[in-house]
């Protein structure tokens, strides 16, 4: 072990079982400012640069006196998720990040006093893996979040499997992205968040949550998209409402705001890999209705869904391709450990890191740079599939024709809005092994149970559902 680890005072009981006592090494205080400021850079040098200036906010690192750490824990403890309880925060460093409030606009520096109304989108990972090095037939089918469904809800981690598919989100066609949008409304899981006036009103904690009670979220609602006609509660005013909403973050996500060339997506990956994923209720229905498969992604280049698919498609050989890859530079760590920081594992996240991600090449030349370049632009991936989208709208005045900001209409009102992308901290190197065996596991345990079954089921008779529309012809 280190020397540099040999003080007393950097080691913590962490638990004990019959035999042993584990004791923990904790990071200092000079590691914890550093890993802060790797998540700053990051965002700066890499994540700006591909979605752009107006959508990134990187915050600061900053110092906070360790008392006012210790108090502002204890009085928050009790409003912790049970399930996040475990982890502990840090309370000893005395450093934090500090970001604006990506519930309130962005696009105005001054405190907005209007309502604001913000909704949290985590939309996962949006396309179905193109790489030949693919081995699972299914997940050339079958994209990852539909299939990662049926183990969660086995697990326990959700309730019921959601009808959310990210390609229909990402799909560019209205009519799906309606659909995608009511689906996360109906089974919000850790995907869908709604904010009024930076309080949660609408998300699920856990499986225990309660179920989603659209007319309560109407009510928060009406004022927003019905302001000053009394339109009557009741299912049809809820539909109405949640049409409205659905409706203007569909449009609100197809915008492209990002006017400002700072911050220019470098990439220019083409679509590639199918463009409907089987399990999808969207496209089952279709399917069952004798349909063809919808158009291909009609995403505007400038709208932050484009772009964060494009930082996603970074991951160009998928995990299977990526994972003897990982082995190689593992290899190298192992003879030459001291080179891990030259290889920038841990960073610094600067200009030269991102200039590497631009290769874009699959061409495997047996050497430990590219195995490096392609463990980087997956890890950059994995962010862009695991990052959420904030999208804060407040009501603005039919005249307010003087202001720069982007306005989108609803049928009765219209909004300011901004849009914002949050938890871009790249995802480490270790977590590289996790990912390998959790995708064998989430496509074995689909194959295994659900497509089985779904088989099974569709020889014996046709599969009927409130998806499926079935056109009997007169013989
Ligand atoms: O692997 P996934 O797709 O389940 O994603 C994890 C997320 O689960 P989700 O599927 O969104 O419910 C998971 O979300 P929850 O903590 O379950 O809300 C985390 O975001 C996790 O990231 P990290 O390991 O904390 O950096 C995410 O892990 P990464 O795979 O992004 O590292
Ligand atoms: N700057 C911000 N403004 C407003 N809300 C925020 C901000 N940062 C985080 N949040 C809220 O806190 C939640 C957790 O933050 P974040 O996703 O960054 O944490 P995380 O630990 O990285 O999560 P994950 O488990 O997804 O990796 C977000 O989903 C969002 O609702």
């Amino acid at each position: 072990m280190e020397e540099g680890k040999m003080d007393e005072n950097e080691w913590g009981y962490h638990g004990e079982g019959n035999k042993s006592l584990v004791v923990a090494h904790a990071q200092t205080s000079e590691e914890i400012f550093q890993h802060l400021q790797n998540i700053v850079d990051f965002g700066k040098n890499v994540m700006k640069e591909f979605l752009g200036e107006n959508y990134v906010h990187c915050g600061e690192v900053v110092q906070l006196p360790l008392e006012f750490v210790k108090q502002l824990c204890l009085k928050i403890q009790s409003e912790r998720p049970e399930s996040r309880c475990d982890k502990d925060l840090d309370t000893l460093s005395g450093y934090a990040m500090c970001l604006p409030n990506l519930t309130r606009l962005q696009t105005y520096r001054f405190a907005e006093h209007r309502p604001i109304l913000c909704v949290e989108i985590k939309p996962k990972c949006g396309f179905i893996p193109f790489s030949s090095d693919v081995t699972h037939e299914m997940k050339h089918k079958v994209c990852r979040y539909c299939m990662h469904q049926h183990l969660k809800v086995a697990t326990g981690k959700w309730r019921q499997i959601s009808r959310y598919c990210p390609l229909d989100l990402y799909s560019g066609n209205k009519q799906r992205m309606h659909f995608a949008l009511k689906s996360l409304l109906q089974e919000a899981q850790n995907n869908l968040k709604i904010f009024k006036n930076g309080e949660l009103i609408y998300g699920c904690k856990d499986a225990r949550s309660p179920v989603a009670d659209w007319s309560e979220l109407a009510h928060h609602l009406k004022p927003f998209f019905f302001p000053s006609n009394g339109l009557a509660s009741g299912p049809h005013c809820t539909r109405a409402v949640i049409r409205e909403l659905v409706h203007v973050i569909t449009r609100v996500l197809l915008s492209g705001s990002d006017k400002g060339r700072a911050g220019t997506l470098r990439l220019g990956l083409g679509p590639q890999g199918p463009r409907v994923c089987e399990a999808s209720p969207f496209s089952r229905s279709l399917r069952c209705q004798g349909k063809n498969t919808p158009e291909r992604s009609g995403l505007p280049k400038g709208c932050l869904l484009y772009k964060t698919l494009q930082v996603q498609m970074l991951d160009l050989l998928d995990i299977e391709g990526l994972y003897p890859l990982y082995s190689r530079v593992e290899r190298y760590l192992e003879e030459f450990p001291e080179e891990r920081k030259t290889l920038q594992i841990d960073g610094p996240y600067d200009e030269a890191f991102y200039q590497k991600l631009l290769d874009l090449s699959t061409e495997d030349d047996g050497t430990v740079a590219f195995a490096l370049t392609k463990v980087q632009q997956y890890r950059v991936a994995m962010t862009a599939k695991d990052c959420s989208i904030m999208i804060a709208l407040s009501p603005c005045l039919q005249d307010a024709s003087s202001d720069q900001r982007p306005v989108v209409p609803s049928s009765r009102s219209r909004f300011a809005f901004s849009v914002s992308v949050l938890d871009l901290d790249l995802k480490p190197y270790e977590s590289i092994p996790h990912q390998y065996k959790l995708d064998g596991k989430i496509v074995n345990y689909y194959s295994k149970t659900v497509c089985a079954k779904d088989n099974a089921v569709m020889s014996t008779r046709f599969k009927e559902s409130e998806d499926c529309t079935l056109v009997l012809h007169k013989v």
